[in-house]
């Protein structure tokens, strides 16, 4: 069957939190339009950029694109951006059931709101192995009241001025920015919207339930920095499913999901039907500074403005990463519904991801190369052979087995390029993803990882530097998840391993959104000869008209 969607992309004053500022969103809509189709579908969305000022693409978050590598919407590596008054048609299947959702992935625009959920149910004849009688959708995200224009404009600047923690946490694009604490000269429109139930931007998220039911929770975080810890009060949640895999049942009482990351988890309503209860997301990973981010479970037929008179739920402390690691290693792949990885590799690639200085600029890097985009999309460099694109060629190995990641980059050795690594068709990857110290003394950050195209097996994770004659030892050979986005945790590695069969150029690259704008990422290709004949409306721009 054909999903079909028109949409008109736009800026757009928005209040979300109840602090209105510009956002981007599809069809005046945020969230952008939640999409719903079945296993097998054909996904056609005709998007028309109605912003005067400024290019956009879709990406389609987990999906493999199987054929339509061009249909990727990484701007760049994929296709050109959308220009100004442009209409142009993404047409691609969604050949496996579970929960996605898409995001533009040009500049910053996924942190001024634009993303939206996809959902893909499975078909009449097949059986989820687990049973539930209702659903919700939960998108996760952090909030600033600052455009990413000033964001961006701040960490390409001379001094560096990071995003810094958010303002708000939002559940379902719903949340609440405690307005008294912003100065009085912003406290009115356009500042801060009256707090009160008549405005509906400052009414929570609302989760209707059935007691007595079981739910599933369809959770994505969309997050542009923080590590968000999920929260059902008083619920314990049983994890289903990870980045559209199922995995080995187990329970939680909260749970870690970096930005890029989905999960599946099924609860029931089985606590006092006299109260309603919160949903809460908290910030881990970075010294927290935002509020709770909250939405009411509306035990029926209690009203939704019942709310809980209990405080905010509390999430294990931020900095305690062996938590966070017991949980990552508690997701294991569903035995007989998930494919093993193949038992060897043809090549393994060691990446390291560096906090770095370029010319005064804080950068980040992979093997000292920052990203930076070239105007000719990379799959038209590979499938039009046009030289002088992606630099370095080919790109570095590891830097050192002697490299200290337990120091700040001495000196900074960063350059700036556009690299691609490049695979044989069907060769298997291993990749290791090693964390270093940023530039300050004693520091080293969470960094969740996103491959494009694809899905990984999660061999293992390490402490301390990644020894290739000692490590690959530990890998879990026999039920490791697939996913497609991994957290990388702070003086550590992260292995993974996954079949290059899907001919095309595919971003691989930290899914913090300033940190991919700061160069945190590389392109892997594969079956360049295999590369389908790219749609005209995917080029022109860079060399590429020159081409044609
Ligand atoms: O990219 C980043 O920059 C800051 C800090 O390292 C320098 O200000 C931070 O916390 C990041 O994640």
């Amino acid at each position: 069957t054909m999903v079909r969607h028109n949409w008109t992309v736009d800026y757009m004053f928005s209040a979300p939190d109840c602090v209105e500022k510009l956002i981007i969103a599809a069809n005046g809509q945020y969230p952008s339009p939640p999409i719903f189709a079945v296993e097998g579908d054909t996904i056609v969305i005709e998007v028309t950029n109605h912003i005067p000022t400024e290019g956009i693409v879709f990406h389609w978050h987990g999906i493999y694109q199987k054929g339509t590598p061009y249909y990727d919407g990484a701007a760049y590596v994929s296709q050109c951006p959308i220009n100004p008054g442009e209409t142009f048609t993404y047409k691609f299947k969604v050949d496996r059931a579970g929960t996605y959702f898409y995001h533009g992935h040009f500049g910053m625009q996924r942190s001024a709101g634009l993303y939206g959920s996809l959902i893909v149910t499975l078909p009449d004849h097949k059986k989820e192995p687990f049973s539930y009688d209702g659903e919700h959708r939960l998108l996760l995200n952090d909030w600033w009241h600052k455009s990413i224009y000033e964001q961006e404009l701040g960490l390409n600047s001379v001094p560096f001025r990071f995003v810094g923690e958010p303002q708000s946490l939002l559940i379902e694009g719903r949340g609440k920015y405690n307005c008294s604490l912003l100065p009085e000269s912003t406290a009115s429109p356009p500042g801060c919207l009256t707090c009160n139930a008549s405005s509906p931007w400052c009414a929570p998220h609302v989760i209707p339930v059935t007691p007595g039911e079981t739910y599933r929770l369809r959770i994505a975080s969309v997050a542009s920095l923080s590590t968000l810890n999920f929260i059902l009060e008083n619920h314990k949640m049983t994890v289903v499913m990870a980045d559209g895999h199922y995995v080995k049942p187990f329970d939680v009482y909260n749970l870690d999901i970096y930005s890029g990351q989905t999960y599946d988890v099924l609860f029931t309503a089985n606590q006092d039907t006299s109260k309603n209860y919160w949903a809460a997301i908290n910030v881990r990973g970075r010294n927290p500074l935002t509020p709770t981010g909250l939405a009411v479970i509306q035990y029926l037929p209690n009203p939704a403005t019942l709310l809980p008179t209990t405080s905010a739920p509390v999430s294990p402390v931020w900095n305690d990463t062996a938590t966070s690691l017991n949980f990552a290693k508690k997701l294991l792949a569903k035995p007989g519904y998930e494919p093993p990885p193949p038992k060897k590799c043809d090549r393994t690639l060691v990446l390291l991801g560096t906090q770095n200085e370029i010319n005064g600029n804080v950068k980040w890097a992979v093997n000292n190369i920052s990203y930076v985009h070239n105007a000719t999309p990379t799959i038209a460099a590979l499938k039009y052979k046009i030289k002088g694109v992606n630099n370095p060629v080919p790109p570095p190995d590891f830097p050192a087995e002697s490299y200290n990641i337990f120091a700040p980059p001495s000196p900074p050795s960063a350059t700036y390029g556009t690299p691609v690594y490049v695979f044989e068709k069907d060769d298997i990857v291993d990749v290791i993803v090693q964390n270093a110290n940023t530039m300050t003394p004693n520091v080293s950050e969470i960094h969740p990882w996103h491959l494009h195209g694809h899905d990984f097996w999660v061999l293992g994770y390490g402490d301390g530097l990644y020894n290739a004659s000692r490590d690959p030892a530990s890998f879990n050979l026999v039920d490791p998840p697939l996913r497609n986005t991994v957290a990388v945790f702070p003086y550590g590695w992260v292995a993974f391993r996954y079949v290059a069969d899907n001919p095309g150029a595919w971003p691989f690259h930290c899914h913090v959104e300033s940190h991919f704008h700061m160069g945190m990422g590389t392109v892997f290709a594969e079956g360049v000869r295999h590369i389908p004949k790219l749609p005209l409306q995917t080029l022109g721009c860079g060399l590429t008209k020159k081409h044609l």
